[in-house]
């Protein structure tokens, strides 16, 4: 094990190995989450686990996280300031945000002249919005008053080339006043200054009379709107639309099916995570609480560990879990321990201590009305398969409890006071808690175990797709990225879906958002299925089989394992696989070989002929689509291209039964189509 990869798995193994068989025993005998936790914390062994020989060895100098530090700050906006004088806007842009996230707290004017610094490097980039964004954030902190007529000034020029001259000229007053206290500029310049704003001002005021008195245009969006669901959403389970119900049976449990036709390209599901972890290796590039990319971000008041987007992220992490994890994150990424650890923490640091202690006294209670994403109850209501596990299962993810219990007390969690000042190593000489927080311990070690359990099953990654650069005159070519692994998070109304290893569903990310669509027409009462890895095109079904088994603990029985459809490579194209089109509905499928010369070929099942050459006759035009399907997908005009796709899997769907390669060649454009329209990033 190297020290990059954290000291957790070496923990763990540690107490494992302290811990002797009738402390083993006794733990195996306990039968709820809370008393697994205390009685592994009320052990001699556990109690006084020194923790700091192992974070020593993944810490430079003893460090365990970065501070904010000025003099740090100075350096890299000096590098931002060369950057300028060699008219390298892009790299100032990046210097200035990096500096950004070592100012302190206190020190205001620092922070503004920072702001003020990037947002000339955004005007340069012709970045307009986040340079205006940047000047009111300057202007909101202690900016000096002699020089305040600069970004008045540099307000008003973009909000003349984003054509918003009402409020231009209000900068350009504001110009002229805060042109008073520019002692430091020479008479003259402070004159000319003045004289051209005047100007601006009267060649403004006769546009805008001239014109009218026109509305000034709305400021442009700098996050993706909300993604919106067509039609109702289903009254029980609001995500979801009203052509999504969610069945319940002994085996699979509970389940998503059709509740009407659905067609391929409909949106089934958009649902906000009840919550969500940014990967630490991200957390300098993206959003922590929305996980978008950002290149104009705005740092943590406390900690130079995390970025975010806009100030709103910034308020809701800050005011929920962010104030919580500040100091604690450095140790809980260098600890090595998995982003799972960090959601079933999240679930508790983004509620105050007291709403557990509100709702715990009916959490076992099944919940019934509606089916809300933020409700923890549903949350815990989630396949645990508690019933199936086993006592070394419980103590190892006890153990998993017992550190992330440890970095809670040391947040401040349990006394409700966000910890201010970096973690001290010497406060980890011992995995004990504080006795005057044996009951915290009790509820909130217990849900924690709980949410590792639940986590196990019902987790997804948040991935978005990382493009290469165009070619200048090209567009993004979104299909051709990478789908990169940033966050993990649970979204509890689509953890009710099941697995197929032929999903009828594609998911993507907007900001937050995960969207849910169907690639495929999903008759009612069908099950819409999701998938949780392994698909039959490419992976054969015995290790399809093993790997769902080992992770999700269940026996998969969709159509392609019962009926051991071949991958995609070993499809062969011989023959044609008919639907038999009888009066009476029939589930047969006719195998004609390319060559047949019938035109009315006979089921084997229902004895009722079908007619091959109006099937035929309907696919006549299904190559053509696809080419033009390939061809809008090619310049990134993904709209048109998935408009192609369903057209044709319509056509598919009325003649001819999966599995055969021309469908999945649809399929997995239509897919790719629509993962295009989700988050990404240009590398
Ligand atoms: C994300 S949950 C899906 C919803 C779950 N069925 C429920 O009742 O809440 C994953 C769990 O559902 C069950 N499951 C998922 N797909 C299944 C399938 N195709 N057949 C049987 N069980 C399945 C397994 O128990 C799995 O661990």
């Amino acid at each position: 094990m190297s020290d990059k990869e954290g000291f957790f798995i070496k923990f763990h193994e540690k107490i494992n190995n302290s811990l002797d068989d009738v402390s083993k025993n006794n733990f195996a005998n306990l039968e709820s989450n809370s008393k697994r936790v205390s009685y592994l914390f009320s052990l001699p062994a556990v109690k006084s686990y020194d923790l700091t020989g192992d974070i020593a060895k993944c810490s430079k100098d003893g460090e365990i996280s970065e501070k904010k530090d000025l003099e740090k700050a100075h350096q890299l906006k000096d590098e931002g300031n060369k950057a300028v004088q060699k008219g390298d806007w892009a790299k100032a842009l990046e210097f200035y945000s990096q500096a950004m996230m070592f100012v302190p707290h206190k020190d205001t004017d620092e922070l503004s002249i920072l702001y003020a610094n990037r947002s000339a490097a955004l005007s340069h980039l012709e970045q307009y919005e986040d340079t205006l964004s940047d000047i009111k954030r300057c202007l909101s902190l202690a900016y000096p008053r002699y020089l305040r007529y600069k970004v008045y000034e540099r307000r008003a020029r973009t909000l003349l080339i984003v054509k918003r001259h009402q409020e231009a000229i209000t900068a350009f007053q504001d110009t002229i006043t805060a042109l008073d206290e520019a002692n430091n500029l020479n008479k003259e310049k402070r004159q000319k200054m003045r004289t051209d704003a005047k100007l601006m001002l009267e060649i403004l005021n006769k546009g805008i009379t001239l014109a009218g008195n026109p509305k000034d245009p709305e400021p442009l969006r700098k996050t993706p709107p909300k993604p919106k669901l067509p039609g109702k959403n289903n009254p029980q389970y609001p995500a979801a639309s009203d052509a999504i119900q969610i069945d319940y049976d002994e085996a699979k449990g509970r389940y998503a099916t059709a509740a009407r036709d659905i067609q391929a390209g409909e949106s089934l599901l958009i649902e906000k995570p009840f919550s969500g972890v940014l990967l630490g290796e991200y957390s300098k590039t993206h959003c922590q609480n929305c996980f978008i990319k950002c290149p104009v971000p705005i740092p943590c008041p406390r900690c130079p560990n995390v970025i975010f987007c806009s100030e709103k992220c910034s308020d809701d992490a800050q005011k929920t879990y962010h104030s919580y994890e500040c100091q604690i994150l450095p140790l809980l990424w260098k600890s090595g321990c998995s982003i799972t650890c960090h959601i079933a923490l999240r679930m508790i640091t983004q509620h105050k201590k007291d709403y557990f202690n509100e709702i715990i006294s009916n959490m076992e209670e099944k919940p019934t009305g509606v089916y809300k994403s933020g409700d923890y109850k549903n949350i815990y209501h989630l396949v645990a398969h508690e019933d199936k596990r086993t006592k070394q299962d419980f103590l190892h993810r006890t153990q998993m409890t017992t550190f992330l219990l440890k970095l809670l007390e040391i947040s401040g969690y349990f006394d409700n006071k966000p910890r201010e000042k970096p973690i001290d190593i010497n406060e980890l000489k011992s995995l004990g808690i504080d006795e005057k927080h044996k009951d915290d311990v009790a509820l909130i070690g217990g849900l924690i175990l709980k949410n590792l359990q639940v986590l196990q099953f019902n987790a997804h990654e948040v991935f978005e797709l990382q493009c290469p650069k165009p070619r200048v005159g090209n567009n993004v070519i979104k299909h051709n990225g990478k789908s990169v692994f940033l966050a993990g998070a649970v979204f509890p109304t689509l953890a009710l879906f099941n697995h197929s290893c032929d999903p009828g569903v594609v998911r993507y990310f907007c900001g937050p958002y995960i969207v849910v669509r169907a690639v495929k027409n999903i008759k009612k009462g069908e099950e819409v299925a999701e998938n949780y890895g392994p698909i039959f095109t490419t992976v054969p079904k015995e290790k399809r089989q093993a790997d769902l088994k080992e992770q999700y603990w269940f026996d998969c029985t969709c159509v392609p394992c019962q009926q051991n459809w071949p991958r995609y490579e070993d499809m062969t194209e011989n023959y044609m696989r008919f639907k038999c089109d009888s009066d009476h509905p029939c589930p047969n499928v006719i195998p004609v070989p390319y060559d047949c010369q019938e035109f009315m070929v006979k089921c084997g099942l229902c004895n009722q002929y079908t007619n091959i050459l109006k099937g035929l006759k309907s696919l006549q035009d299904t190559d053509m689509m696809y080419k033009l399907g390939r061809g809008a997908m090619e310049e990134g005009k993904y709209g048109e291209a998935i408009k192609k796709f369903i057209e044709m899997l319509k056509l598919y769907d009325s003649t001819l039964a999966p599995p055969y390669k021309s469908y999945y060649d649809c399929v997995q454009d239509l897919r790719r189509s629509m993962l295009a329209m989700g988050n990404y990033s240009i590398v």
